[in-house]
């Protein structure tokens, strides 16, 4: 799948990950409604479309079928015009992202979101320290190009915005490198 020829896409893809409860969907439900792409839920689109494997006790979460998945995918992402929003990214074709946004929060806030969640021990601490040790930062670095990666902080409705208008601007400024 590595080798799908790269062809031009009419709007880019865009990538938005981070440890959970970092604001991921509230930024990519405002982006989409502003702007028209496509947010893809990586976790909704996999229960959708039976690609969970079995349930990690461990890490008290469901097992994606990578491979399932991302043929599912190929062909949206191709078109291009999406925003995906995932946890993880290291399993994604490199060519499907124009650019990666990399969302970030202090550990109390982040501590608090989750907790409001619903989260507890060990999955609590887990997600904590998965944000403190920057695993989802060190994943994005290892699997995409550096220039196209950019860590957004979202802790405030203030920093929500300021992450907004910074995607917006990217946006116009692809669309005016791109036009045919
Ligand atoms: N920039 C922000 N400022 C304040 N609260 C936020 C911000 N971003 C997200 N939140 C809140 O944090 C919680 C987790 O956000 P969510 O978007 O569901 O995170 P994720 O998709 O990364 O798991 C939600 O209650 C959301 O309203």
């Amino acid at each position: 799948m590595q080798n799908v020829p790269q062809t031009k896409r009419e709007a880019p893809n865009i990538l938005v990950t981070g440890t959970p409860g970092v604001g991921k969907s509230t930024l990519c439900q405002r982006l989409s409604e502003l702007t028209g792409l496509q947010w893809l839920e990586i976790s909704k689109i996999a229960k959708e479309n039976d690609c969970l494997e079995e349930y990690d006790q461990v890490y008290q979460c469901p097992v994606l079928d990578e491979d399932k998945l991302m043929d599912g995918l190929e062909e949206t992402m191709c078109r291009g015009g999406n925003i995906v929003d995932y946890h993880s990214c290291e399993f994604f074709p490199e060519r499907w992202f124009d650019v990666v946004f990399v969302l970030r929060a202090d550990n109390t806030t982040l501590y608090d979101r989750l907790v409001s969640r619903g989260y507890a021990g060990k999955k609590l601490e887990d997600n904590v320290d998965c944000e403190i040790f920057q695993t989802i930062l060190e994943e994005a670095v290892a699997s995409y190009k550096e220039d196209i990666i950019h860590q957004l902080y979202s802790r405030t409705p203030e920093e929500l915005q300021d992450n907004v208008n910074r995607i917006c601007l990217w946006l116009q400024q692809w669309f005016q490198d791109n036009q045919t």
